[in-house]
């Protein structure tokens, strides 16, 4: 696998912690555009909007996928990293796109037992259930969009690894 291989899907659906045993699986390198942007300006999420509003915040990023994007490399992204149009054309020009699809009771039961505030502000200023609800329902289009396989994420982890190794698998051999 030479390709760089991106992770989709919203907060909670296991980008990060799927791509760190999906790279392991493949003998890849591991990088996460949130903690690229954390590492680059020692700033958490929370930090970067509370300085620079989102609109700032989806500037970093947008470069962020520019600079991590590498061959043999599993990029677990941002959620919402496919907002932009240009995002979302690279990826699929650059690499695999890859949609960890869960319902949203199931990303608010992981964010309620881990909302990680720094990584999260809120997007809304609603309660976390709302605000999955209406992100969802504001994404799922374009995560769609996005994707060049769609993979059940509401299991656990180690069988989320070996779903997106299979579809890997499909699409070479087709
Ligand atoms: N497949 C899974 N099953 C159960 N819990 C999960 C799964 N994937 C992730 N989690 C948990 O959900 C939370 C969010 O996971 P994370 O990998 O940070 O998601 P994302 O990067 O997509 O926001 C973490 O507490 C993580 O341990
Ligand atoms: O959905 C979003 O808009 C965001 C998701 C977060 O990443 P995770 O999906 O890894 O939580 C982080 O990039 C930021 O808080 C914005
Ligand atoms: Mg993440």
């Amino acid at each position: 696998m030479t390709q760089p291989i991106y992770l989709v899907g919203a907060r909670g659906c296991g980008k990060t912690t799927v791509g760190v045993a999906l790279a392991q699986a493949l003998g890849c390198n591991f990088v996460d555009t949130d903690h690229y942007l954390l590492e680059s300006t020692k700033m958490s999420v929370a930090d970067i909007v509370a300085k620079e509003g989102w609109e700032g915040f989806r500037r970093r990023e947008s470069g962020a996928l520019q600079s991590v994007t590498a061959p043999g490399t599993v990029i677990a992204t941002g959620g919402g990293m496919i907002l932009a149009e240009s995002n979302r054309q690279f990826m699929r020009e650059h690499g695999v796109v890859i949609y960890l699809r869960a319902p949203a009771q199931i990303l608010a039961s992981r964010l309620e037992a881990f909302p990680e505030e720094g990584q999260r502000p809120t997007l809304t200023g609603r309660p976390i259930t709302d605000e999955i609800v209406e992100v969802l329902a504001a994404r799922e289009a374009l995560y769609n969009q996005a994707a060049h396989h769609v993979v059940d994420a509401t299991r656990p982890p180690a069988e989320i690894v070996e779903a997106v190794l299979t579809a890997l698998r499909t699409a070479r051999a087709s």
